[in-house]
């Protein structure tokens, strides 16, 4: 549904050239929550820019539902535009107007009727759980209550896209997951195509479906959000998963203390498979005693996963045998290291 192809743009800083975004192609698909990630100054504000055509790309394509943006003539895309949502991480309210009157504003500059901008207003008002707030000023709000506003707004007038430019970096993690929340019922209830930036690899991990990690104005890597957390391939993807699971490897010195060069292997499950007992089962059959060295159980959206790693004691023909059946279960086993490479 939407669709950037070949997306240049370049900023004019003094008399030097900064490439923002270097030839990005991404694509969202209609109904999903869509992450992109990145650190300062990747090009994730400029990206999600570009959707809306608030930032113009300096060159490529961006098509949203087949429509080519970047074609349209101005009241045209001002009428597309609509079709968009889009919410801040600074709120962007407007500080004389009450909640209600910030909420109305699209719908009054969109010249709908006062009694449907009033029913919109009520609607959208419980939509978001801002009842009782209504005459209230952006000053008298709590963050999250602040981007509950500018949520109701950015829906106000129905978008079937939803761009959200940091929407929880400025509050505190609970009222982040609350807002999470508020976001996923969107997507599910209202059928919202969500875009959003962060740079939390916890934001993406909680409601998004796919992923894309942005990293000097290029996408490094994409996919299946359990994809990209469980087998990151870049380097930068890498950082931002320890952010939430802590290096993996950091085991490993332990081990050289113990001076015993054993097998050392990563399971990961996901789904279904996390709550059946396929280590037990394997390692009671092949007789291989293990230890424990590091392990994660936790969700991504609604999937469980697990990863275990774990050192094996057994003899090289045993554990070899274990690794073989696990896989054969369906799990998915690295092999970080040989018992027998260190021997
Ligand atoms: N208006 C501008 N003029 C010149 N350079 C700009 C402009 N806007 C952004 N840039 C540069 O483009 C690059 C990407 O900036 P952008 O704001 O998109 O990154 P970001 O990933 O959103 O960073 P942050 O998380 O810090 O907001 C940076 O090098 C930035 O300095």
């Amino acid at each position: 549904m939407i669709e950037l192809q070949h997306i240049v743009k370049d900023y004019q800083s003094g008399n030097h050239k900064v490439t923002a975004l270097n030839d990005i192609n991404l694509s969202v698909n209609k109904g999903e929550v869509f992450g992109i990630i990145g650190h300062s100054g990747a090009g994730k504000s400029t990206l999600i820019r570009t959707i809306n055509l608030l930032e113009r790309p300096s060159s490529g394509r961006v098509f949203i539902d087949g429509v080519n943006m970047t074609e349209l003539a101005s009241r045209k895309l001002q009428e597309e535009r609509r079709t968009i949502g889009m919410i801040f991480q600074h709120f962007n309210l407007l500080s004389s107007a009450t909640v209600a009157d910030n909420i109305a504003f699209p719908l009054r500059l969109a010249k709908r009727s006062k009694e449907t901008v009033e029913r919109r207003v009520a609607e959208l008002i419980g939509l978001v759980g801002l009842d009782g707030h209504e005459n209230k000023y952006p000053a008298q709000l709590s963050g999250g209550q602040k981007q509950r506003v500018g949520i109701a707004r950015a829906l106000a007038t129905n978008p079937k896209v939803l761009l959200c430019d940091e929407a929880t970096s400025a509050l505190d993690p609970q009222t982040t997951n609350a807002i999470l929340a508020l976001l996923l019922r969107i997507n599910r209830e209202l059928n919202i195509t969500i875009v959003l930036i962060t740079h939390e690899m916890q934001v993406i991990r909680s409601i998004c479906d796919r992923v894309a990690v942005i990293d000097g104005g290029k996408i490094v890597e994409t996919g299946p959000v359990s994809q990209v957390f469980l087998k990151p391939q870049h380097p930068t993807t890498r950082e931002f998963v320890e952010q939430v699971s802590g290096a993996v490897d950091k085991g490993l010195p332990l081990m050289e203390e113990a001076g015993e060069p054993q097998t050392l292997i990563r399971i990961t499950f996901i789904g279904e498979q996390t709550y059946e007992p396929a280590l037990y089962e394997t390692m009671r059959d092949t007789n291989v005693p293990f230890v424990i060295l590091q392990g994660t159980v936790s969700r991504l959206k609604n999937t469980p996963y697990g990863q275990l790693v774990l050192e094996l004691h057994g003899a090289q023909r045993d554990t070899e045998q274990a690794i073989e059946r696990l896989r054969s279960r369906g799990l998915d086993v690295e092999v970080i290291r040989h018992g027998s490479d260190r021997a």
